[in-house]
């Protein structure tokens, strides 16, 4: 069984509209999640439906902290997304990753606290795994796709997510390495965990633009920094995003993540609490489906 692809593109500090989107048009998407960061725009690159939302809303409105992920991931699945690339910029844990490189995310660890990180609760129990929390035939198009745009790519990166929206302490920023994450930011969790609970394929294309503050030789991150370096990378950025859309296979396949929550929910049908049930018509709709 294949379909087509409808990709969400989730932009970051720095990517606020993309240009490269034909017939292109902001539409409101509501969520019973609340208020997601702008309206979604909507077009296509080539023949494949795009659905871009700026994490932080235009004009980088909203603090990291109050992104609300679950009306975001929400609104794009409401927005028929199969698939969601996110962009992030990020801070190295790693000599190996300069300002300018663009990393894969695999893995994550989670620092955030009190955002809400989860569709499901009290009446319809969930639990998704997440020991793969990121898709990897997205995230190797993707990489083959910084390289079609001239970038330089790593990938099998460890993202390290902090609440901010203040930087790390330089001790923060030294522990965090010895943890083994490669890469900081404040933002790809909980997004991530709730792309996964709404069986949507995740991949992160990190930016790097700075080193954080753990290298002695350097100054301390800055949003001037970050700012500069991002407009040093936005080429590159949206060029890949181009190239990854039109070099995807003609028809999408399945993947296992398009069936995360199968076997996941732990609550009795009979418990079932139908306000959520309600609430989750989008993100679950499958399985409420019987899909
Ligand atoms: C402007 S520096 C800090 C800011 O940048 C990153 O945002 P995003 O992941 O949306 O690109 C970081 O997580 C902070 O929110
Ligand atoms: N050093 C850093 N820490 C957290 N978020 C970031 N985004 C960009 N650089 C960052």
């Amino acid at each position: 069984m294949s379909g087509e692809w409808v990709i969400g593109i989730i932009g970051g500090s720095g990517l606020y509209k993309l240009d490269a989107l034909e017939d292109q048009q902001w539409i409101e998407v509501s969520s019973p999640w609340g208020t997601p960061s702008d309206e979604i725009l909507c077009g296509r690159i080539g023949h494949t439906k795009v659905r871009f939302l700026p994490r932080h809303g235009r004009g980088h409105r909203i603090v990291p902290g109050e992104v609300n992920a679950r009306a975001n991931i929400d609104a794009l699945k409401r927005a028929g997304c199969t698939d969601i690339l996110a962009v992030s910029a990020v801070g190295s844990l790693n000599d190996d990753l300069p300002p300018g490189r663009a990393v894969m995310v695999e893995q994550f660890i989670d620092q955030t606290k009190g955002r809400p990180a989860s569709f499901y609760g009290t009446g319809f129990v969930a639990h998704v795994s997440m020991a793969d929390p990121t898709c990897a035939r997205l995230s190797q198009w993707c990489a083959d796709a910084v390289e079609m745009a001239g970038g330089e790519v790593s990938d099998g990166a460890t993202y390290m997510a902090i609440e901010g929206p203040q930087f790390s302490t330089r001790a923060e920023s030294k522990l965090y390495r010895q943890w083994g994450a490669d890469v900081i930011g404040m933002t790809a969790m909980p997004e991530a965990r709730l792309a996964r609970e709404a069986e949507l394929p995740y991949a992160l294309m990190t930016l790097v633009t700075d080193y954080d503050c753990w290298k002695e030789d350097e100054e301390p991150v800055s949003v001037d920094q970050v700012i500069e370096q991002l407009n040093a990378n936005s080429e590159m950025a949206r060029k890949t995003i181009e190239h990854f859309v039109k070099t995807l296979p003609e028809h999408r396949s399945p993947s296992p993540i398009d069936f995360a929550l199968e076997d996941s929910v732990i609550t009795a049908v009979e418990m079932h609490d139908k306000t959520l049930l309600a609430k989750l018509d989008a993100v679950a709709g499958r399985l409420l489906q019987g899909g």
